[in-house]
C-alpha cells in the first residue's frame, strides 16, 4: 500500500469546481476524459503485461474512462473485453461507448473473468453502498489482479460514509487528484498501491499527502539553544515524559528539560526540580513546552496546564492535557499541536460530523490549533484549513508509547520556530519515517535510540 507524496487530495466537490474552471480554460470534459482513459490503459497495459484485460463499465463517467481505455487497448492490439453493467446514462459516457467497436458483455454472475479486472463501474459518482447482487457477482473476481480507475467501486470517495468496496485493487489510479476515500480508514486498504494521473487539472493542494521527509541537517552556525528548547512536564507516570523528552532530542531539539529527575533517558536531558521547571517557563529561549504524556486527568494535570498556558510558549498537549486547556486554547491564539488518538478526539470534540478530515478540520478551527488525530489514518489539520493525510504510516507503530515519542518529536519540530502545521507534519513524517527504519519488532524505546 503506498500513495504518492505531496500529492492534491480533493473532495467530490472540489473536483467539479476543478472540472469546471478546466473547462473555462478550454479543455473541455471530453478531452479529460480520453486522457483519463489514455492513463487507464497504460496503467493496464503495465499490469497486464500481455495478458487478456477485462473491463467492467458502470452508467457514468467513470464507466465512459472503462470505454475510452478499451478502445485505445485494443488500438494497441492488447486482448481485451468490456462487460456493462448498464447503458450509458451520461452524453460523456454515451459518447465513450460510442467509440468501442468490439462487444459488451453482460455484467451477470456468468461472465468469465480475465487475468487483468479493470473496474471502471463507479468512481466519484457513488452515491450508496454497492448491491447485494452485484457485490456478489464482484466477488468472483477477487483472486484476480485488480485496477480500479478512480476509486474502488463501492467506497464514498469523500469518506464520509464508511462503506468497504466489494473489491479491493491492487492499483487504483487516481484521476486529476487523491481522493479522502484513498487515504482514510476503512477504505485505504482497498485501494492497494494508489498512482496519480495528473490529466491536467490543476488542484489546489490545501489538503495533500505528507511530503517526503527532509533531512533537518542543522545550520552550519547552529548553537544548542537556536537548535530549539524544549521543556517537557512530567506527570505521574514518568516513562512516559521520558519518552517524550528523549524524542524531543532525536528530533532536533539543541536542549531538553524534563520536570522530575527519576528518569531522565539521556545523561543530556536537563532534569529539574518543580521549582526551577515553573522558572523554565519564563526562559525566552524556551521554543515549546510539551504536556500530556503519562499524566492523567487531575488537579496537578490542570496546575501545570494553565502553568504552560499562561506562558504563552507554543504548546504540545497530548492525552488529558487537551481536554484540560480546552477552555482557554483559542482564547489567546499561539503555536499549538493537540495530539488526540481516536477515543481522546472524541472526547474533546464530540458531535463533529464527516469525514475524518471533516472533523479534524472543524476541531483546529474550533481550537485555533493544529490538531494530528492519530491513528493508522492520521490527518493534520490548521485552523486555516490546510491538511496533510499521514496514510499509510507504519503499523509497527501499533505499540504503546509511541504517541509519547509523538508529542516530544512535535516539540522539537515547534521550538524551532515558524508554522505550527510545518511543525506537526514534520513530527508525523519523522515518527513514521523512524518506525518504518526499525520495522519489525518496534517498541517505542527503540523510535528515540540511536
Ligand atoms: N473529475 C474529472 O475531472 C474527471 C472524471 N472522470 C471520471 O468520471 C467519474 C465520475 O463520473 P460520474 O460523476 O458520472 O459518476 P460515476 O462515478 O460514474 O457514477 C455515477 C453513476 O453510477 C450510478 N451509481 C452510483 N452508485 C451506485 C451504486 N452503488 N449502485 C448502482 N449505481 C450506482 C449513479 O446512479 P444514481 O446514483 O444517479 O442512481 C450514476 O449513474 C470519475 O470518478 C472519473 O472516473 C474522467 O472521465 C474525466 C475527468
Ligand atoms: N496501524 C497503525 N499504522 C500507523 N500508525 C499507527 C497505527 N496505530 C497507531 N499508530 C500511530 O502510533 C501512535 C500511537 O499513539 P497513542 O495512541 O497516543 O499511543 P500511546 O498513548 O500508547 O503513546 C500514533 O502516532 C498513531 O498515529
Ligand atoms: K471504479
Amino acid at each position: 500500500m503506498s500513495v504518492p507524496a505531496d500529492a492534491p487530495i480533493l473532495t467530490t466537490k472540489a473536483m467539479r469546481e476543478a472540472e469546471a474552471a478546466c473547462a473555462i480554460q478550454g479543455t473541455s470534459l471530453s478531452e479529460l476524459m480520453e486522457l483519463a482513459g489514455a492513463a487507464v490503459a497504460d496503467t493496464a497495459r503495465r499490469m497486464a503485461a500481455g495478458a487478456p484485460i477485462l473491463i467492467l463499465c458502470g452508467p457514468g463517467n467513470n464507466g465512459g474512462d472503462g470505454y475510452v481505455a478499451a478502445r485505445l487497448l485494443a488500438e494497441r492490439g492488447a486482448s481485451v473485453r468490456v462487460a456493462a453493467l448498464a447503458e450509458p446514462v451520461t452524453d460523456l459516457a454515451k459518447a465513450a461507448r460510442a467509440g468501442w467497436s468490439g462487444p459488451i458483455e453482460p455484467l451477470n454472475g456468468r461472465l468469465a473473468p480475465a487475468p487483468l479486472i479493470v473496474d471502471a463501474l463507479f468512481g466519484v459518482g457513488s452515491s450508496r453502498p454497492i448491491s447485494d447482487e452485484l457485490a456478489v457477482i464482484l466477488g468472483h473476481f477477487d483472486d484476480r489482479r485488480i485496477l480500479a480507475v478512480d476509486v474502488p467501486s463501492g467506497v464514498d470517495s469523500d469518506g464520509g460514509a464508511n462503506w468497504t468496496p466489494p473489491l479491493s485493487a491492487d492499483v487504483t489510479l487516481a484521476l486529476g487528484a487523491l481522493k479522502p476515500a484513498h487515504v482514510l480508514l476503512p477504505t485505504a486498504p482497498a485501494c492497494g498501491r494508489v498512482l496519480l494521473a495528473p490529466i491536467g487539472i490543476s488542484a489546489s493542494k490545501a489538503i495533500g499527502t505528507l511530503p517526503k521527509p527532509g533531512t533537518a541537517k542543522p545550520d552550519a552556525t547552529a548553537h544548542k539553544f537556536n537548535r530549539g528548547m524544549v521543556l517537557v512536564f512530567a506527570g505521574p507516570m514518568r516513562g512516559a515524559a521520558a519518552l517524550s523528552a528523549a524524542a524531543a532530542l532525536r528530533a532536533g531539539a539543541g536542549y531538553v528539560v524534563l520536570e522530575g529527575s527519576e528518569r531522565a533517558p539521556f545523561s543530556a536531558i536537563i532534569a529539574e526540580s518543580d521549582e526551577r521547571f515553573g522558572e523554565r517557563l519564563n526562559d525566552p529561549r524556551v521554543g515549546a513546552v510539551v504536556i500530556g504524556p503519562g499524566f492523567p486527568a487531575g488537579d496537578e494535570l490542570l496546575f501545570d496546564v494553565e502553568a504552560a498556558l499562561d506562558s504563552n510558549k507554543a504548546l504540545v498537549l497530548d492525552a488529558a492535557a487537551i481536554d484540560a486547556a480546552l477552555p482557554r486554547l483559542s482564547e489567546t491564539p499561539r503555536n499549538a499541536i493537540l495530539t488526540p488518538h481516536e477515543g481522546e478526539f472524541a472526547r474533546a470534540f464530540p458531535q463533529l460530523y464527516g469525514s475524518k478530515i471533516d472533523r479534524a478540520k472543524a476541531a483546529a478551527a474550533r481550537t485555533q490549533a493544529v490538531v494530528i488525530y492519530k491513528g493508522a489514518d492520521t490527518i493534520i489539520a490548521a485552523p486555516d484549513g490546510r491538511v496533510a493525510a499521514a496514510w499509510p504510516g507504519s503499523p509497527w507503530l501499533a505499540t504503546a508509547g509511541t504517541g509519547d515519542v509523538l508529542a516530544g518529536a512535535c516539540g522539537a519540530m515547534l521550538a524551532r520556530g515558524g508554522d505550527a502545521f510545518d511543525a506537526a507534519v514534520a513530527a508525523v513524517g519523522w515518527h513514521i519515517a523512524q518506525a518504518a527504519r526499525i520495522g519489525p519488532g518496534l517498541v517505542a524505546d527503540d523510535l528515540v535510540r540511536e
